[in-house]
């Protein structure tokens, strides 16, 4: 068998808060691999930690314990090496969907034409052409998810991590969303780690799917989804997709 390069390895990661000097135990024992161009899953309550988990990796929290290796090295600055969408990525209402986008680039004083020349096909890859100009109140929810997602890809990095990006939009929205990113991921090569609350959404995408515990989290059951790609919405019928959703259920529940 191939041996894929791993991306993410995280070993025993632990965290505990300390606020107003009470403490708050959130990760136990979190152990998960992201290999090469893989898209993996986190699933878990709500509360147990999930987003701790993206905004460790990301260098937005200290404090921790545990390894966590990227690219198969230990490293105290990792997060230049990802692509971070927070959960709550708000698009700057001040400026327009095109100036939003372009932010990651302005930032590292890449905005030269070839740059601005690969944005332009990226906008129309995004369903975002014709909308530049417009203020991110003036588009709808599916596409202000989408410019924050390619304001996110700009980032330039192979490793996405992505915190709930479609956890606001209706269901009709959210499959269509679902679908497009899969077709964007399938043209660039990006290893994904995702957090998802639901469930169908987690199978539907990854390769595979850590499910974990209510705070404080341990990843208590790796589910391999094993459908091939790409993608078919015929799939949620099927009964292996059942039977995906029954052993997730049950860990959780
Ligand atoms: N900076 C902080 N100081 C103290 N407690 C915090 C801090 N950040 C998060 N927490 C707490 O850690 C716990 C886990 O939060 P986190 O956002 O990681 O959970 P989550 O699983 O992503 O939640 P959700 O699914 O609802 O988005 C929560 O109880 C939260 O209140």
């Amino acid at each position: 068998m191939l041996k894929m390069n791993t991306k993410i390895e995280i070993k025993n990661l632990k965290k505990i808060f300390i606020r107003n000097k009470e403490t708050l135990e959130v990760l136990r024992d979190i152990n998960l691999v992201l290999c090469e161009n893989e898209f993996v899953s986190l699933i878990g309550p709500s509360g147990c930690g999930k987003s701790t988990i993206l905004r460790i990796l990301a260098g937005l929290e200290e404090d921790f314990s545990g390894d966590i290796l990227i690219n198969g090295k230990t490293t105290s600055n990792s997060s230049s090496q990802f692509c971070y969408m927070p959960q709550k990525d708000l698009l700057m209402p001040w400026r327009t969907v095109y100036k939003n986008i372009i932010l990651p680039l302005e930032i590292n004083g890449k905005l030269n034409s070839a740059e601005s020349l690969g944005v332009r096909n990226l906008i129309k890859e995004f369903g975002l052409e014709g909308f530049e100009n417009f203020y991110p109140s003036e588009i709808s929810g599916g596409m202000r998810q989408r410019a924050g997602l390619l304001r996110t890809f700009l980032m330039k990095n192979d490793i996405m991590l992505l915190d709930e990006p479609f956890g606001a939009l209706d269901e009709i929205t959210r499959m269509n969303m679902q679908e497009w990113l899969l077709k964007v991921l399938s043209e660039h090569k990006k290893s994904v780690l995702f957090i998802t609350h639901d469930i169908e959404e987690a199978i539907f995408l990854s390769d595979r799917v850590y499910v974990l515990s209510d705070r404080p989290a341990s990843t208590i059951k790796t589910v391999d989804i094993e459908f091939p790609r790409p993608r078919t919405r015929e799939m949620l019928l099927s009964n292996e997709f059942l039977k995906y959703k029954d052993i997730i259920l049950k860990s959780l529940f």
